[in-house]
């Protein structure tokens, strides 16, 4: 299937010399929830400036659904819902006037029930006649998403949506994320909450410097680059791992009532069998045993730790 967006080549050096992007190839799937992440700086904004039109790309090119971004760029620019990270609207307007203008700037024509519907969705329906300067700062970021699907766009930006949310509008937003998925859209979220990420996306990018460093699917990412951890509780405290042990890397708690044993999830499960007869052989009685597999967040910080 052809890619919904595509970024082939992509740079992006500022006036001031500093080169942002350093040659982006990325295609993302007709709908899939896709999650950018990257540490400050890394170029994730600049990215999704330059698919919006509003930064000028040095070199490369995108499609948006076929349409060139810039060649082609009105009819590009309409498949695309950006919700940007800053709040821009219009204090004086109403919610109702700000979004329905909104969807006139995209030249779809008018649609009471659709923008009617959003405003439901996103719990905004008894505030559509009030301006937007009297609105907490979550009921105006939610207008921000209100906007940003006003002219049913079929990829939607959210350019950190989380940053400085309450749990409540982020469980809301989720839902709207989910149900828009549901509906055919396609959304790339760009965040470094990267539990964010982990709950909700299908695939994952990860960017520094720059540069994209990897794209897999989440599931697949966890298992390749994850580590796993059996946990031992022991019966009876140990004063030091047996020599019969060494062969494993243990690590035991301070009061020896437990032995930690990390492993790479993707090599290394057969041993866990050789282990356990090991600490059978050693006299050791072990009450419960756990596993944990790394979270996304690890697996991150590692990744961009190594460039
Ligand atoms: N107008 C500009 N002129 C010069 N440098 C810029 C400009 N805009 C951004 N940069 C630089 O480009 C780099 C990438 O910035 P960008 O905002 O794209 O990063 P980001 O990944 O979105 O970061 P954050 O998570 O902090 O929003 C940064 O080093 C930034 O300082």
């Amino acid at each position: 299937m052809q890619p919904i967006l595509s970024v082939s080549g992509l740079q992006k050096t500022y006036a001031s010399g500093f080169q942002a992007l350093k040659g982006i190839d990325l295609d993302i799937r007709r709908g899939e929830i896709f999650a950018l992440l990257g540490p400050n700086g890394a170029g994730k904004s600049t990215l999704i400036n330059i698919i919006c039109g509003v930064v000028n790309p040095s070199a490369g090119t995108i499609t948006a659904d076929g349409h060139d971004i810039i060649s082609d760029y009105r009819a590009a620019r309409k498949k695309i819902g950006l919700v940007p990270q800053e709040l821009t609207t219009d204090a004086f307007e109403t919610v109702w006037a700000t979004v329905s203008f909104s969807r006139g700037l995209f030249g779809k024509p008018r649609n009471d029930a659709h923008i009617e519907k959003i405003l439901k969705q996103l719990s905004l329906w008894e505030k559509k006649d009030q301006k937007i300067m009297t609105l907490s700062g979550g009921m105006k970021r939610r207008v921000m998403i209100a906007k940003a699907l006003s002219h049913e766009p079929d990829i939607l930006f959210l350019d950190e949506p989380s940053a400085g949310v309450d749990v409540e509008l982020r469980r809301d937003m989720w839902e709207v994320v989910r149900a828009l998925r549901e509906g055919g859209v396609t959304v790339i979220l760009t965040t470094h909450y990267i539990q964010e990420a982990e709950e909700m996306a299908d695939r994952i990018g990860v960017i520094n410097h720059g540069e994209i460093i990897l794209v897999e699917e989440k599931a697949a990412l966890m298992k390749k680059l994850g580590k796993k951890q059996l946990t031992l509780q022991l019966h009876d405290p140990i004063a030091a791992v047996p020599d019969q042990l060494s062969g494993f890397p243990l690590e035991r708690t301070e009061d020896g009532q437990t032995l930690v044993y990390t492993f790479d999830s993707s090599k290394e499960q057969a041993n866990i069998a050789e282990l356990l007869k090991r600490v059978d052989e050693a006299g050791i009685t072990v009450t419960d045993l756990q596993t944990r597999q790394s979270s996304l967040e690890e697996i991150f910080v590692d990744l961009v730790r190594r460039k």
